[in-house]
């Protein structure tokens, strides 16, 4: 065996959505910031696309890179690489991160709760994790300020015609459409529609409308296009369907956290849903994140809300992902049969 790189891996999953974590064999990145770190990663492109494309990787991994952290409160940082983006923050990914910390004993583990503070790219996350018998069991993140943007906005899908959108930041970028006005009930067999669909939607919105995070002008495109189902009001609260589609085409297994912390956002500034609300969001696979909303605060000149999500995550196995020096591919391969819904 011979190899010019080994990169060790810890995988996970949260609430079903892939989220593995590098614990060794890369040097952190240059950079000032976590941002800056992730800016250079993202423009690098050489570790993201040997993890993430095939034969590695795949369009349903998000790997996370755990580096230093640069802020003194922070207990660990992370890295988000996602197929297409480089964000401020994932849900899944930062209840993977927590949870490989945790139950792999990087960090130290209290039970019944332990406590971190994570820095993502995007900002200090708190984390609390309910433990037992070794395993972190459910896992809060109080996410970063989230807020809505624009509400009731007329963007304009060539095929589709003249759609009424939401657009909002809960520490990713998002253009909500109505999921049963697009004509989804949000089951596992829409899956590749609504992959499709998200997509033209998302690309509609970045040519038509742009985003714009007050805080953070390097963040200026949608990602993901969230298809919103009706919020019930039941006995344990709000619930709601959520399917995402993420860039170049898939849909995420899980219900989304960056998406629950934005609609959380809309509703709130709709007046639809207040403190002493929750509001569960389920996905296509019937898993759930729970949101409910701590505080409100403002990013910029906007109204924001301080959004706590919380969800389950389970290690899947451990890789140790290596690159014999006459591999033609040295950073993988994309093929569009799997990489975008067409
Ligand atoms: O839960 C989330 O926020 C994420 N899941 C995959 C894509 C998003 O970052």
């Amino acid at each position: 065996m011979r190899s010019t790189k080994t990169i060790h891996v810890i995988s996970a999953h949260a609430e079903g959505e892939v989220g593995d974590v590098i614990v060794g064999g890369v040097k952190p990145p240059p950079g000032e910031t976590i941002w800056e770190q992730s800016r250079w990663i993202a423009k690098d492109n050489t570790l993201r696309n040997f993890v993430l494309n095939e034969p590695r990787g795949g369009v349903f991994r998000h790997v996370n890179l755990l580096v230093p952290p640069k802020h003194p409160d922070a207990d660990a940082a992370f890295i988000i690489m996602e197929p297409e983006d480089t964000p401020p923050m994932s849900g899944s990914n930062s209840i993977c991160v927590s949870t490989v910390l945790l139950d792999s004993g990087i960090l130290p583990m209290t039970e019944p709760v332990t406590e971190i503070t994570l820095e993502a790219p995007g900002g200090l996350v708190r984390v609390r994790a309910e433990c037992r018998n070794g395993k972190a069991e459910r896992i809060f993140v109080q996410n970063l300020p989230s807020f809505a943007e624009r509400l009731d906005a007329k963007l304009e899908v060539e095929g589709l015609g003249t759609l009424t959108v939401d657009t909002a930041y809960g520490g990713d970028s998002f253009v909500i459409v109505d999921a049963a006005a697009m004509g989804f009930s949000l089951k596992p067999d829409e899956a590749h529609d609504i992959a499709r669909l998200g997509v033209r939607i998302t690309n509609a919105a970045n040519a038509a409308l742009g985003f714009h995070h007050p805080e953070n002008p390097d963040w200026k495109h949608f990602s993901f296009c969230l298809f919103a189902g009706p919020v019930e009001r039941t006995a344990e609260g709000l619930r709601a369907g959520a399917a995402v589609a993420i860039q170049p085409g898939k849909v995420d297994r899980s219900p989304t956290g960056t998406a629950l912390s934005a609609r959380m956002a809309v509703l709130h500034a709709r007046g639809q849903m207040n403190m002493e609300d929750r509001l569960t969001a389920v996905s296509l696979i019937g898993s759930t994140f729970s949101g409910r909303i701590l505080g409100t605060t403002a990013v910029g000149d906007r109204p924001a809300i301080l959004p706590e999500i919380s969800g389950r995550a389970w290690i899947t196995g451990t890789h140790q992902h290596m690159l014999d020096p006459s591999d033609p591919w040295p950073e993988g391969y994309r093929l569009t049969d799997t990489w975008g819904a067409r």
